[in-house]
C-alpha cells in the first residue's frame, strides 16, 4: 500500500497572492480601507464608521493540490497558520457558481495572524489534471472571493443599523448576502461595492439579515404606487378622518369617504407598510406621525403636494425617458405647453401649484432673523408666488413695507395670504423677464432661478440688477446640490419644469456674471438655503 500523501504544493501564484494580502493587512487600516472601498464615503463619515467597526481581516481563495501540508507549506513561507477547518460557506458559493464542477470538494479555511489582523486563507484542493484547473483559474482572475472584513465593535442593534445604512445608502454598497454563525455567534454580512469589490461585515450576536437586493429593488421600482397611494389617501381625506376619529374601523371609514370597504381595507394594508397609519388588531387604524402631514388645513399641510405630485406632474412623470434623452421637459410634450402657462389656463391647476408651493414655507421660517433688516425700507419678491416669504419678512419686521411681483394669475392668492399686510404690500403683475420693479432696498428671489436654464437665470438677474442700487442686496432661497434632496428635486425640474438645481458655485458664477458679488449662505429647513448677494 503506498502511504505517500499528496502535498499541499500552492503554487507561486497563490503564495504571491497571500503574500499580498498579508501586506495589504499589515499596511492599512481602517480608514484607508474604507476609503478604498467605498471612495463615496466622505472623511468624516468614515471616522464616524471607524469608531465602530474595525478592519479585521483580508481575506484569499488558494488552489493546493491536496489540504494535507498546506499549514506547513505556510509555515516554510514564513506565516505561522491556525488549524484548517472546514468551510461551508464558500464551498456553497463555489457549488453554486461551477455546478458539478465542485462537486463534493471540500474547501479548508485556515486563519494566519498579521499584525493584530489576519489573513483568512480558503483552500479548495485541485489535483494536477483536475477539472477543477478551469475553476482555480477563473478565481484567480475574478477574485470573486477575496474580501476585506471588518469586525463591528459597538453591541447592540442601533449601531449595526446604522452602520449598515451608512455603507448602503452613503457608500454606495449593495448587499450579498450572509447569515447567522452560531458557533462564533456573529451575523457576517456580505456587499459589494461598485468598483466590484466585496467586503463583509462581522456583527455581534444574531442580527436581522439585510432584504434581498432584488426585494430593494422592487421597492424602489414600485414608488409609483406609494405615491398613488398617498395621493388617493390625500382625496379621500384619510388624514382627516383618522385624526377627527380616532380608532375607526374600515366599515366605518369606508361609509365616511364613501368608497368599498374590502378596497379600502387593502389600501389602508399598503399604506401601514409605508408607515403613513398603523392597523391595530381589533381592526381600528390611526394615522401616524408621517401621515399627520395629509391633514388639511394645519400649517404646514403637505396635502396639496400629494395631490400635485400624484396628479398633473405624475403623467408627465411617465415622459422621463424623453426628457433624459432630449433634455426637454416632458411637461410640455404631455399637456402642450409650459407648466406656468398649463396652469394659467385651468385656475383649480394654478390654485393647487401655488398652495403646494406654501406647503413647503416651513424652509423660509428662519429668513427673517437669518438677514439685518435694520436700515432697510422696502422688500421686493420677485417671482413672489402666494406671499408666503414676503409675508413671513413684513410680519417680523413691522418697519417694512414691500412688494410683490407675478404672473397675473398668481396675484389672487398672494393678495389673500398678505390680506393683513393690504396697507404695506404693493401686488405687481408683470413678467421678471422683461423688469423688475425699482426701488427696493432688498430683493428676493425665492425658488425662481431653479425653473430656469442658466440662459434665462442671467436675463432675470439682469433685470434685478438694472433694477436696484449699489449696495442693495438680493436674497436668493434654492435647494443646493449637492444632496438627496436637491438630485431629486434637479429630476423634477428636468422632467417637468425645464429647469435645474445647481450647486452654491454654480449660482455664484450667474451672480457674479450679472453684477452682483456672492457674499455669504445660510443653510434653510428642507434642504434649501440662503444666498446673499450685493448688487456691485
Ligand atoms: C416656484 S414658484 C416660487 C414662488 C415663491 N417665490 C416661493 O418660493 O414660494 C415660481 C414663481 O415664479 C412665477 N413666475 C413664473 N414666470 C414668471 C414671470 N415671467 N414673471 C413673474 N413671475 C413668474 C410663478 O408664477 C411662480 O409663482
Amino acid at each position: 500500500m503506498n502511504l505517500s500523501v499528496v502535498q499541499a504544493c500552492l503554487t507561486e501564484t497563490d503564495l504571491t497572492r497571500i503574500r499580498r494580502a498579508a501586506e495589504h493587512v499589515r499596511d492599512h487600516d481602517t480608514d484607508q480601507v474604507l476609503a478604498g472601498l467605498l471612495p463615496g464615503l466622505t472623511a468624516d463619515e468614515r471616522t464616524d464608521a471607524a469608531r465602530h467597526l474595525g478592519y479585521d481581516h483580508t481575506a484569499v481563495l488558494v488552489f493546493p493540490a491536496s489540504l494535507d501540508g498546506l499549514r506547513d507549506e505556510l509555515r516554510g513561507a514564513g506565516l505561522d497558520p491556525g488549524p484548517v477547518a472546514p468551510s461551508v460557506v464558500v464551498r456553497g458559493r463555489l457549488a453554486r457558481r461551477y455546478g458539478a464542477a465542485v462537486g463534493d470538494s471540500p474547501v479548508g479555511i485556515v486563519h494566519v495572524p498579521v499584525a493584530g489582523r489576519s489573513v483568512e486563507i480558503f483552500a479548495l484542493p485541485v489535483p494536477p489534471g483536475s477539472p477543477l484547473e478551469a475553476v482555480a483559474a477563473d478565481e484567480r482572475a475574478t477574485e470573486h472571493e477575496s474580501h476585506h472584513a471588518f469586525a463591528v465593535t459597538a453591541p447592540g442593534r442601533v449601531i449595526p443599523a446604522g452602520l449598515r445604512t451608512l455603507l448602503t445608502e452613503r457608500g454606495g454598497a449593495v448587499p450579498d448576502g450572509g447569515g447567522y454563525n452560531n458557533h462564533e455567534n456573529v451575523t457576517v454580512l456580505y456587499f459589494r461595492t461598485a468598483g466590484h469589490l466585496r467586503f463583509e461585515l462581522r456583527l455581534p450576536g444574531r442580527q436581522e439579515p439585510l432584504p434581498d437586493p432584488a426585494l430593494a429593488l422592487l421597492r424602489v421600482m414600485t414608488g409609483a404606487w406609494a405615491t398613488q397611494a398617498v395621493r388617493t389617501m390625500a382625496e379621500l381625506g384619510i388624514a382627516d378622518h383618522l385624526a377627527g376619529h380616532p380608532a375607526l374601523d374600515t366599515t366605518a371609514l369606508a361609509t365616511l369617504t364613501d368608497t368599498d370597504p374590502d378596497a379600502l381595507q387593502r389600501l389602508l394594508r399598503y399604506l401601514a407598510t409605508l408607515g403613513l397609519v398603523t392597523s391595530s388588531p381589533d381592526g381600528t387604524h390611526r394615522l401616524t406621525a408621517l401621515g399627520e402631514p395629509l391633514r388639511t388645513g394645519t400649517e404646514h399641510s403637505l396635502h396639496p403636494l400629494a395631490l400635485l405630485y400624484g396628479g398633473p406632474f405624475y403623467d408627465s412623470f411617465a415622459g422621463l425617458p424623453y426628457a433624459v434623452s432630449t433634455g426637454q421637459e416632458a411637461f410640455a410634450q404631455r399637456f402642450g405647453k409650459h407648466h406656468f402657462r398649463h396652469f394659467a389656463e385651468h385656475p383649480e391647476l394654478g390654485d393647487l401649484f401655488h398652495r403646494s408651493m406654501a406647503a413647503s414655507a416651513e424652509m423660509f421660517t428662519p429668513v427673517p432673523d437669518l438677514v439685518d433688516f435694520s436700515g432697510v425700507r422696502r422688500v421686493v419678491d420677485v417671482g413672489g408666488g402666494n406671499g408666503a416669504l414676503l409675508g413671513r419678512v413684513l410680519r417680523a419686521h413691522g418697519h417694512l413695507d414691500g412688494v410683490l411681483l407675478e404672473r397675473p394669475e398668481a396675484l389672487a392668492a398672494a393678495r389673500s395670504h398678505l390680506a393683513d399686510l393690504a396697507g404695506r404690500c404693493t401686488f405687481v403683475e408683470g413678467d421678471f423677464t422683461d423688469s423688475v420693479p425699482a426701488d427696493g432696498d432688498v430683493y428676493l428671489l425665492s425658488r425662481v432661478l431653479h425653473d430656469w436654464d442658466d440662459e434665462r437665470c442671467l436675463t432675470i438677474l439682469r433685470r434685478c440688477a438694472a433694477a436696484m442700487r449699489e449696495g442693495s442686496r438680493l436674497l436668493v432661497v434654492e435647494r443646493l446640490l449637492p444632496g438627496d434632496t436637491a438630485a431629486a428635486w434637479d429630476i423634477h425640474m428636468l422632467c417637468n419644469v425645464g429647469g435645474r438645481e445647481r450647486e452654491e458655485a454654480h449660482y455664484g458664477r450667474l451672480l457674479t456674471e450679472t453684477g452682483f458679488k456672492p457674499t455669504s449662505s445660510h443653510p434653510l429647513p428642507l434642504g434649501a438655503a440662503l444666498l446673499h448677494a450685493v448688487r456691485l
